[in-house]
């Protein structure tokens, strides 16, 4: 149509120069003539350049000109006045200006600068990769997911329905018609949620205000988990009570100077694949604001074992037996889902109301998935500076070495296994390779060799850095049930720190044996001896020695080439010992310790001698004033005076902290003295801030920026939202869930055993 009302009445542009479209100041110099006489078209080229272009007729507005195409055509100088020359030219053609409203009234000259092709600048690389992170995470979970957990639920549903035979088809329909509802508000609340999500991020809101903090549970290298207090109910329900959390309080800037992105997505992804499981921590929501990233979970009043362990030194092997079983039943579920855990350790079994243990801590799981591999954000970062030829000086270090980016990405190739692991390699994908299908494909054998858990803890393929799978969790286990009988771990190393440990776990076949005391069974003592053993050797499940070689692809085996089988503990579970232990009756039975809690909120079983501060009260306050310090040290001569300010003027890390003790150590002093100026040092002295791991967190110039856009990008798509039926369906649920609180008898308070909590290094 408008080609065809372009013919009868034309627009005739005559330019300066064939081929040529008019520039501002072919206009000015009043080359262009636009004539209402009807004329023959002019030739093909001049008539498809003049495109769109139509007289306006009397009452018409203007219709779209060729001029505009100009403006966003590539000419060079003259798009930076773009919308400053569209207005003028408008204004002329509607008339306002011009007497004859047929002709454009000559424009002033605009003085054309020519500028450089304009350079991306960090800030264009930082959103651009989030983009592509985003649409790519996005993408993949729609294509790779076959079943939705709506589709799974209607399942649950229909085979919930047909099993019973004996309800009749109204209330069937019933049923049916509930769970539609439940379906449709659980969608609309899930939009209602990341709609919110989008306004937080832009600083309107909080969903964290949704809940109010009633106590610090715990502390990690990550942030706080607090017991919190959901305070705003749905006003249809009034009567509901004011539920209680856990909520996990993740800093972002923290995880991203530690380049931590990949695990932090990981461990919401494992969380949201686990919905309605009995032996994982279950996930309520997950969100996020502008500094943090939130994980509310059901609250586990019972502590952590490590706790248990503390109060009872060491339990008997009835008890042991107990939760050894149930620990099994945890991690064959994360290994179910095909993650590997990466962390066991007593701190990450969790006792619920009714005493049950449930799985957490999934800050190191891995499932071998790009997603959950840092070096897959790094590379679109980097791949685009180094493509653009961006070069970030980073901090002073870097400079020294003088690297620039493309160096360092070299480095970073190496350290992290390969860009190209996560860039299209043609020699690799075929043409119609989608990019998902070819990540999913060349994923991540890296992170299968990280160092990651507890020194205690690991297994020696993991302390030597080889490829690794899911067998290395079972290895946690035995070291878990030796320590539950003979109340330390094997490996633990009294002198030498977590090297001679991990030196001692190397050597397991020398280093390994049991004590005397106390007396424990023999088929015990087999079981550990059987799973305390290179990986080959190990007891758990005979198909990893069926598939044991890497290169071989095996539906079981995991994007980072990695064996991960379900149901991998049926030798352990088939070993004498377990004789008596009806594993799939467990969940039913009454656990040998049912904590004694009085509400829903009881926290006594997180009482700590000194209480958690919040993260919120230890971030860096104002530095000591003089007077301060010289009050502080009031009772000290001169001399010590002076040493103890040049402790806590350079800034101390765990090893240097440890370093200064020793030095106090050997001064001439008492013993109270000598603790009051260490505790001195520990109360003024600054923690050494660690450096960023990311070139561009080190460098001064781009870090505040690139800081605050990734604080916004780094996490999209973090929201998320478990399903809860309302209705009838809720009762059926949450009994699944265990969450139903058993008051119990509590254990018998026994001496405390100063047992250390440990972090992750
Ligand atoms: N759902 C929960 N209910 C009750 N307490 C919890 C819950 N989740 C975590 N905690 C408490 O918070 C502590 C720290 O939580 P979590 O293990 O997730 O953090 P982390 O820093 O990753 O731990 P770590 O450094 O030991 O690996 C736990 O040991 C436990 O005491």
């Amino acid at each position: 149509m408008v080609l065809l009302k372009g013919q009868l009445e034309p627009t005739v542009v005559h330019r300066a120069q064939f081929k040529s479209r008019p520039s501002v100041i072919s206009i000015d110099r009043g080359v262009i003539e636009i004539t209402t006489e009807p004329s023959p078209p002019t030739s093909p080229e001049s008539s498809s350049n003049s495109g769109k272009s139509s007289i306006p007729r009397p009452g018409e507005s203007t219709g779209k000109t060729s001029l505009d195409s100009k403006f966003s055509s590539k000419s060079k100088g003259v798009s930076q006045h773009s919308s400053e020359n569209k207005k003028v030219v408008s204004k002329q053609a509607t008339g306002e200006g011009g007497s004859n409203e047929n002709t454009l009234a000559p424009i002033a000259e605009v003085e054309c600068v020519e500028t450089p092709e304009p350079v991306p600048t960090v800030v264009t690389i930082e959103k651009a990769a989030s983009a592509k992170v985003f649409f790519e995470c996005y993408y993949n979970s729609l294509t790779s997911v076959q079943l939705t957990p709506r589709s799974l639920r209607r399942r649950q549903l229909e085979g919930a329905l047909y099993q019973d035979s004996t309800l009749p088809q109204t209330e069937k329909d019933e049923r049916r018609r509930t769970w539609a509802k439940d379906e449709t508000d659980h969608l609309r609340e899930t939009r209602v949620m990341k709609a919110r999500s989008g306004n937080i991020m832009k600083g309107k809101d909080s969903l964290a205000s949704k809940y109010e903090v009633v106590k610090v549970l715990g502390k990690g290298s990550f942030g706080v988990v607090r017991l919190v207090r959901e305070n705003n109910r749905s006003p249809q329900e009034p009567k509901l009570k004011k539920q209680i959390y856990a909520m996990k309080v993740i800093r972002k800037s923290d995880m991203l100077r530690n380049s931590q992105e990949g695990h932090l997505r990981a461990e919401r992804d494992f969380l949201v694949s686990a919905e309605g499981s009995r032996w994982v921590v279950p996930l309520i929501t997950s969100f996020q604001d502008s500094n943090n990233l939130y994980l509310i979970m059901d609250y586990m009043p019972g502590g952590d074992f490590l706790g248990l362990l503390i109060r009872d030194n060491i339990l008997t092997e009835p008890v042991t037996k107990w939760y050894i079983a149930e620990m099994i039943l945890c991690i064959e579920e994360a290994h179910a889902l095909r993650w590997i855990h990466r962390d066991v350790k007593p701190d990450n079994f969790l006792i619920s109301a009714s005493g049950h243990l449930k799985i957490s801590d999934f800050g190191l799981a891995f499932d071998g998935h790009w997603s959950h591999d840092q070096a897959y954000y790094n590379n679109h970062r980097y791949s685009l500076l180094t493509k653009l030829g961006i070069n970030v000086e980073g901090d002073s270090i870097d400079k020294k070495e003088g690297r620039n980016v493309a160096a360092a990405m070299k480095i970073a190739h190496v350290m992290m296994g390969g860009k190209e692991r996560h860039e299209i390699n043609t020699s690799n994908g075929s043409d119609c390779d989608s990019i998902l299908n070819w990540r999913n494909r060349y994923g991540n054998r890296t992170l299968a060799r990280s160092v990651v858990g507890t020194s205690q803890y690991m297994a020696p393929e993991v302390v030597r850095g080889e490829l690794y799978d899911a067998r290395s969790d079972w290895w946690s286990v035995a070291v878990i049930l030796y320590e539950c009988l003979y109340g330390h771990t094997p490996f633990l190393a009294e002198e030498g720190g977590r090297q001679q440990t991990k030196i001692n776990i190397l050597n397991h076949k020398t280093t390994f044996s049991f004590p005397n005391k106390p007396l424990v069974s023999k088929r015990c003592q087999d079981l550990i001896r059987s799973i305390i053993q290179e990986k080959d050797h190990r007891l758990c499940s005979k198909r990893y020695k069926v598939n044991n070689h890497p290169s071989s692809t095996h539906q079981n085996q995991d994007y980072a080439g990695r064996y991960v089988y379900p149901n991998d503990a049926e030798d352990i579970k088939s070993h004498k010992w377990f004789r008596d232990v009806q594993w799939d009756r467990l969940h039913t039975m009454t656990p040998p310790f049912v904590p004694n809690i009085k509400s829903m909120d009881d926290t006594h079983y997180f009482d700590e001698e000194d209480p958690i501060s919040d993260f919120s009260e230890s971030t860096s306050g104002p530095p000591p004033t003089a007077e301060e310090i010289a009050e502080a040290l009031k009772p000290f001569p001169q001399e010590i005076q002076t040493i103890a300010k040049g402790f806590i003027e350079r800034p101390h890390n765990s090893v240097k902290l440890k370093k200064v003790e020793r030095e106090i150590d050997a001064f001439s002093m008492c013993e109270e003295q000598k603790e009051y100026l260490k505790g001195f040092v520990k109360h003024y002295g600054r923690k050494e801030k660690k450096r960023p791991r990311d070139r561009l967190l080190r460098d001064k110039d781009t870090a505040p920026k690139v800081l605050e856009l990734r604080k916004k990008g780094a996490f999209l798509g973090y929201t998320y939202r478990r399903y809860r039926p309302r209705r009838q369906s809720m009762s059926r649920s949450s009994s699944s869930r265990q969450s139903s609180v058993v008051v119990g008898s509590g254990a018998a308070k026994r001496p405390v055993w100063p047992r250390p909590r440990l972090s992750i290094h």
